[in-house]
């Protein structure tokens, strides 16, 4: 007994010691900073528990259960500036909606932050090293194996997309009955995005359809759900250690992907290096993205692991980004008529709906710019400091001097305060006002203002498919139903956030047939 608690005041002993030999480090590097290039010290929010944050974290979790932790965060920005530092177990580090720093953690000052150590080896062995994990070489081959399909598939899909879109509009109720339209997306977008990933669609919005969806969908979404619990957890995920759950989920998804992948692989060694980008019939090519994968690796793990990469960040955001388009024009029936009118005037059938002319429709993509300014499916961006370095603003008093940054500490890049922010977006930064974006393509983007997407070298790869697609389904609801109606007794966006963040209570509406 006497031996174990010398063990123990040893390694305590030696913990505190290396506690301080960091912070001493890291005082000498902000003194040389200082010095360097003018640095001062950041705001930091006062805890009252300095070590772990446990006061703040409580704080945290609670505005979570009430749906309101972005609001929770923009709230505590307000008191303490646009960039602060806090302590809240795992989600310690500096908070940021400066666009300077964002554009500098994101592109200016791109090879000094990372995800590495965010995401790393969190998903494995769930999902391991790809375009979604990785920093550094790993990420730039990773990307490189994907940019070629992304880039052409804006243009192509289509027709496909058509087919799926018939049989989401075939079950939306046709006598203004209510219903949450949310579920219905994520089966689209499912089977949208099974087919463009794997090849083949999961079909779940077919009653016969050939894969136990259901059974496949909460497996993939038990293992999202694992996959939530340990990046939350960070350093302390080693905890869910004994979770049999997890294994089994992610099991079932590995042997839906596994097949597709063996099916990629045996594809590639019969129809080796077809360039094309036509088909015979003159038709644009139907990419798929792993079999263009293949085409440059046949490694089955490596497959898998890249692929999933791509479902991941793929699987619900664009269903989450149309069902909040519903919810707010559920809210505003008056726009639903201005974009029916403008849609009905555009186009008379879907055959004539194409890539300039969904393109060429304000008021739609005003919609859409809007709600993804409201309501944004990933509204919080990790990064790690992969040296030491500087953030351009935020030190001092007046919040102007630049800020340095140590070696591993986490920067949190709050898209969703950056989006609402009064001195950028006005009075009304609150409001759904489509009519903001009446002037064209303002110069927010330019500005780094605006970022649902992010920008820079880690920008999401399918914006613009993402954007065309939605463009295209709204066209296709619209020319379907003259009116919408809320049916949704709570009027305000209660917020879920997983890994991505959605509404809570879905898209509660009914939709007035033509
Ligand atoms: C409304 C829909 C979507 C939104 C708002 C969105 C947004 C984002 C954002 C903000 C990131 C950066 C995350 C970070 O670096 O921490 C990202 C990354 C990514 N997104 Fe999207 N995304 C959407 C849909 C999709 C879809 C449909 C796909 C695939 C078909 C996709 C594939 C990816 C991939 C592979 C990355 C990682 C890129 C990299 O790290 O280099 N996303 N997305």
């Amino acid at each position: 007994m006497a031996y174990s608690l010398e063990i123990l005041g040893a390694v305590t002993a030696i913990y505190l010691v290396s506690l301080f030999l960091r912070a001493w480090s890291i005082r000498n590097r902000f003194r040389r900073a200082t010095h360097q290039f003018g640095c001062q010290p950041v705001k930091h929010f006062p805890n009252w528990d300095p070590f772990l944050g446990l006061d703040l974290f409580v704080t945290l979790r609670r505005a979570d259960a009430r749906g309101q932790l972005s609001q929770a965060y923009a709230d505590l920005h307000k008191r303490y500036g646009n960039t602060f530092e806090m302590k809240a177990l795992t989600d310690s580090g500096i908070q940021t909606a400066d666009p300077q720093n964002i554009q500098a953690v994101l592109a200016t000052k791109f090879n000094d932050f990372g995800v590495g150590q965010v995401r790393g080896s969190a998903g494995a062995p769930f999902f391991d090293r790809g375009v979604f994990t990785d920093d550094g070489e790993f990420w730039k081959q990773s990307r490189s194996l994907i940019r070629p399909t992304f880039s052409r598939i804006e243009f192509a899909n289509l027709d496909s997309f058509e087919r799926h879109i018939g049989r989401f509009l075939a079950l939306i109720p046709q006598d203004s009955t209510p219903f949450d339209i949310l579920p219905l997306t994520k089966q689209l977008f499912l089977d949208t995005s099974s087919e463009f990933l794997f090849g083949q669609s999961i079909e779940s919005l077919l009653p016969q359809t050939p894969f136990d969806t259901g059974e496949f969908m909460k497996a993939f979404d038990d293992s999202l759900h694992g996959l939530t619990f340990r990046l939350l957890a960070g350093p302390l995920r080693f905890l869910f250690v004994l979770d049999p759950t997890w294994k089994k989920a992610y099991t079932k998804v590995h042997k839906f992907v596994d097949k597709q992948v063996s099916n990629a692989i045996e594809l590639q060694t019969v129809v080796a290096n077809d360039d094309q980008e036509f088909t015979n019939a003159g038709k644009p090519k139907k990419y798929i993205l792993l079999h263009e994968m293949a085409r440059v690796t046949q490694d089955p793990l490596d497959l898998r692991a890249q692929i999933l990469n791509v479902f991941i960040p793929a699987r619900d955001t664009a269903a989450i980004a149309f069902g909040n388009i519903m919810f707010e024009l559920a809210r505003h029936p008056q726009i639903w008529t201005d974009l029916r009118a403008e849609v009905l005037a555009a186009v008379s059938s879907p055959q004539q709906i194409n890539f300039d002319l969904l393109k060429s429709l304000p008021h739609c993509k005003a919609v859409i710019n809007e709600t993804f300014r409201l309501h944004l499916p990933v509204s919080r961006i990790k990064r790690v400091a992969l040296r030491d370095t500087i953030l351009p603003v935020g030190g001092g008093r007046d919040e102007k001097s630049p800020v340095f940054v140590p070696q591993g500490r986490l920067v949190e890049l709050d898209l969703y305060t950056l989006q609402r922010d009064p001195e950028i977006w006005g009075p009304d930064a609150h409001e759904f006002r489509p009519g903001r974006w009446a002037a064209g393509r303002p110069l927010w983007e330019a500005k780094w203002q605006y970022e649902p997407f992010i920008g820079g070298p880690r920008i999401c790869p399918a914006q613009q498919q993402v954007l065309l697609q939605l463009t295209y389904l709204l066209v296709r609801v619209v020319q379907n139903f003259r009116g919408i109606e809320n049916r949704d007794e709570e009027i305000a966006y209660v917020e879920e956030m997983k890994l991505t963040s959605e509404s809570r209570n879905g898209a509660k509406i009914a939709l007035i047939p033509a």
